[in-house]
């Protein structure tokens, strides 16, 4: 079973370091085929007379009880959900970024539970998803919401070209943008109104590299497991230090699905320089505690 703290994509074998960071983002391009959407096989007269039964994976579509939560998340945006479903289920599993276990349960624990989320994302708000893995959450909201800006931040090669084919197979190119990197080299690239992360890092962590991409008077939004709490308790000085106000835990979809999603909600207070890397201390020796600041 997926540890829910650290999600849906695993690190399984094959999975390469990253290398040097790509701002902005590379787009490799390989068409990503729909099983179930190709081009019909030519028919023959005797054929158009039987109904065609076409068969889908497993998990591309919802169960048949969760359906009408499913259609009341996504809307007239239903359709562009189960295309994505379907990717996932399919190229998803094969290429090894979403675990067999999770097709029967993708639209429950992945895509309703991180479309959800949209309840707290503002109108044409600007979004930074840390760490997307597979595209959770980032382009679930982009699918959920089409008025919203999102750029996805990942730092493996094979999961920033599954991103950039699921993009480009979904038609979502005008309203999401792929960056292959670490989110603390993106810092001083761009920032974003609100930054999201689901399954990546502890929050003290998180809150170090998703900070400095965030707006100040935006926010972070740490999609998190039963751990949220405790995390908090844990980690809201390193949180206030880095210049974030009091981590508020909010639950997403409530009376849609059990449990909801549970959100790790920071509002950016001000900007924080950040500690110098060790090493890199004036002396240019290692062992600093900070970066000193010049001019
Ligand atoms: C467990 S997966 C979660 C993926 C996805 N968010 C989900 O919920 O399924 C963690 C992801 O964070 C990425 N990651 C790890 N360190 C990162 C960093 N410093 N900056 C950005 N992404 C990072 C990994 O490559 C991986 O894709």
């Amino acid at each position: 079973m997926t540890n829910p703290r650290y999600g849906a994509g695993d690190l399984g074998p094959g999975e390469s370091s990253p290398g040097p960071s790509s701002f902005p983002g590379r787009r490799p391009r390989r068409p990503i085929s729909f099983p179930g959407r190709t081009a019909p096989p030519s028919r023959t007269p005797s054929d158009l007379a039987v109904p065609q039964v076409v068969s889908q994976p497993e998990g591309a579509l919802p169960p048949s009880d969760f359906e009408s939560v499913a259609r009341q998340v996504f809307g007239d945006r239903f359709p562009l959900a189960a295309d994505f479903a379907r990717l996932l289920v399919t190229d998803g599993v094969v290429r090894g970024l979403i675990g067999p276990r999770e097709a029967p349960r993708i639209w429950e624990r992945h895509l309703v539970n991180c479309a959800v989320v949209s309840e707290m994302i503002p109108n044409g708000a600007s979004i930074t998803d840390v760490g997307s893995g597979a595209g959770l959450p980032g382009i679930v909201l982009a699918v959920a919401r089409p008025d919203l800006h999102i750029t996805l931040v990942e730092p493996l090669a094979r999961r920033t070209a599954f991103l950039t084919e699921a993009v480009d197979a979904l038609g979502l190119e005008s309203t999401i943008t792929v960056v292959r990197g670490r989110a603390e080299e993106a810092a001083g690239n761009f920032r974003a109104d609100i930054v999201t992360a689901r399954a990546v890092a502890p929050l003290d962590r998180l809150a170090g590299w998703c900070l400095p991409l965030t707006e100040v008077g935006g926010r972070l939004l740490a999609l998190k497991g039963a751990s949220a709490v405790d995390e908090v308790a844990e980690h809201q000085a390193v949180v206030a230090a880095l210049g974030g106000g009091s981590p508020q835990v909010r639950l997403c979809g409530t009376g849609l699905i059990d449990p909801p999603t549970t959100v790790v909600e920071i509002v950016k207070e001000r900007d924080v320089v950040p500690p110098a890397p060790p090493g890199r201390n004036a002396g240019g020796r290692s062992g600093g505690r900070g970066r000193t600041r010049r001019g």
